[in-house]
């Protein structure tokens, strides 16, 4: 069997619908907005974005190249701020974090969470606002706590017992008083990749409402004069579009706020209900719509709290992937073909597992299509590979291209705006590609390609 032929017979029964062949060739060319960015199209064959043909991109700033729709990203700022208006919303930078994505922040007036002491950085580097900034992290350092006191972020989010004492010390020294949360782990198994569901008992996240270790940390923090105890978190896990999760865990939490105020007579006036919101990667994938959660939880937190008598906490949501995943793509340039015969066709592109891990770390699925040009010929079943040293090196599992895809052409892949940047590597020695955002007709860098003289820098 040829490569230009559907491997036929049981393999499509054991494939997902996306994977199936498409009905005709044209639908190998389509762009279907509900996965890549909402300013793309197709212009005399070729895929542009934010006005910008892709071949002139790959000209520019070469391959592989992550692209930003500038339009598409801070419309999800401004629509997520909408939904939950009277709430915070506050950007996960562990999606993606750079100058400019926070200076969009900015400018769009929403808050931002940050992991580490170096997310932190980016966002103090260009001016963002401490007050508007929660710390988070399972084990976050001296140096990163003592940083957060003396800049005085807005909310530190607290995950261990060690740290509450760490931190009630860092305090004290430094005559301090940081308003802190409970990371609540709240027992909700959220469906998605177990490697990021985060709200069962048994992973390293948070304080378990049901081994009683939350209450505990309250009693503790209570007792620390230098710690302002205002609030509860919780983070249900990443990419979930089962919203009854979300509900879940939005209503114990509001039960334990007043299971707080019932033990200790004190009113903790916010709720932080963390992030998650799963966003569309193949044509199947439906995705909950953020109004409608927004409504849900703000109903549910107000009837649990209403019907106790306590007043209605201002909610805190953290989005990550919703804001920057559907706006981002990937550009590569296919650089061999290979038939194995009955099986597939393995696409090898510049790139791979270390501008995008999701595919090798959760067996996550992308919608992949030509992007320099439109062609007419037969679909072929395709898997886009990297140039890595490791048979995982997977981008894009299966997936149906045109069967004259050869050398030279590009291939976008969608949907990479989040956890792909931001997880890249230097595996096998490969430079982070740029980052260039594009609107109206113009492309900018936001991030530089690395070189080879930053692969080499540091090393004696
Ligand atoms: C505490 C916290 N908040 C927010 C997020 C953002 O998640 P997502 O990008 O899935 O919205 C994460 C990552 O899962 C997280 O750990
Ligand atoms: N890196 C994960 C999401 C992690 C969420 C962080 N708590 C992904 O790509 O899906």
């Amino acid at each position: 069997m040829s490569r230009f032929a559907h491997p036929a017979g049981d393999r499509h029964a054991e494939m997902l619908p996306h994977e199936r062949p498409p009905l005709a060739p044209a639908d190998l060319n389509r762009i279907n907005h509900a996965i890549w960015p909402r300013t793309s199209t197709r212009t005399d064959g070729a895929l542009t974005i934010g006005g910008v043909d892709v071949r002139d991109l790959a000209e520019e700033y070469g391959t592989p190249l992550y692209v930003v729709d500038e339009d598409d990203v801070r419309s999800r700022m401004r629509e997520y701020a909408t939904a939950f208006a009277g709430s915070d919303v506050h950007y996960a930078g562990k999606a993606f974090l750079c100058k400019e994505i926070v200076r969009w922040l900015m400018a769009e007036g929403l808050g931002l969470d940050v992991a580490s002491g170096g997310e932190l950085a980016v966002a103090l580097s260009v001016g963002f606002p401490p007050s508007r900034i929660t710390l988070h992290g399972n084990n976050k350092s001296a140096a990163e706590l003592r940083r957060a006191l003396e800049v005085g972020v807005g909310h530190i989010v607290v995950d261990s017992f060690e740290e509450i004492a760490r931190l009630g010390y860092f305090a004290e020294q430094l005559d301090v008083r940081p308003k802190v949360m409970v990371r609540v782990t709240t027992g909700v198994e959220a469906h998605t990749h177990e490697f990021i569901a985060t709200a069962h008992d048994d992973q390293k996240f948070g304080l378990s409402l049901n081994t009683g270790a939350a209450a505990e940390a309250v009693r503790r923090i209570l007792a620390l004069p230098h710690l302002e105890l205002v609030g509860l978190h919780s983070h249900i896990g990443s990419q979930i579009v089962d919203t009854a999760g979300f509900e879940v865990a939005a209503n114990r939490l509001a039960t334990l706020l007043v299971r707080i105020k019932d033990e200790h007579g004190v009113v903790l006036p916010e709720l932080d209900l963390g992030g998650g919101y799963g966003i569309a990667y193949v044509d199947d994938d439906e995705v909950p719509d953020i109004k409608v959660i927004a409504d849900a939880l703000r109903e549910i937190v107000e009837k649990v709290c209403t019907s106790s008598g306590l007043p209605v906490p201002r909610l805190t949501v953290e989005p990550g992937r919703a804001i920057v995943g559907p706006g981002g793509i990937t550009l590569y340039e296919v650089g061999t073909v290979k038939d194995v015969e009955g099986l597939r066709t393995y696409v090898s592109v510049d790139g791979g597992m270390s501008d995008n891990a999701r595919t090798a770390l959760y067996g996550a699925e992308y919608t992949t299509v030509l992007a320099s040009r439109v062609s007419e010929a037969a679909p072929m079943l395709s898997r886009v590979v990297g140039k890595h040293c490791e048979s995982g090196d997977i981008v894009v599992r299966d997936h149906y291209l045109p069967a004259d895809l050869a050398p030279g052409d590009l291939l976008a892949v969608a949907a990479t705006g989040a956890y792909c940047r931001s997880l890249a590597s230097n595996y096998n020695y490969l430079p982070k590609p740029a980052v260039v955002a594009v609107s109206g007709g113009k492309a900018r860098v936001i991030v530089r390609g690395e070189t080879e003289d930053d692969l080499l820098r540091g090393q004696l």
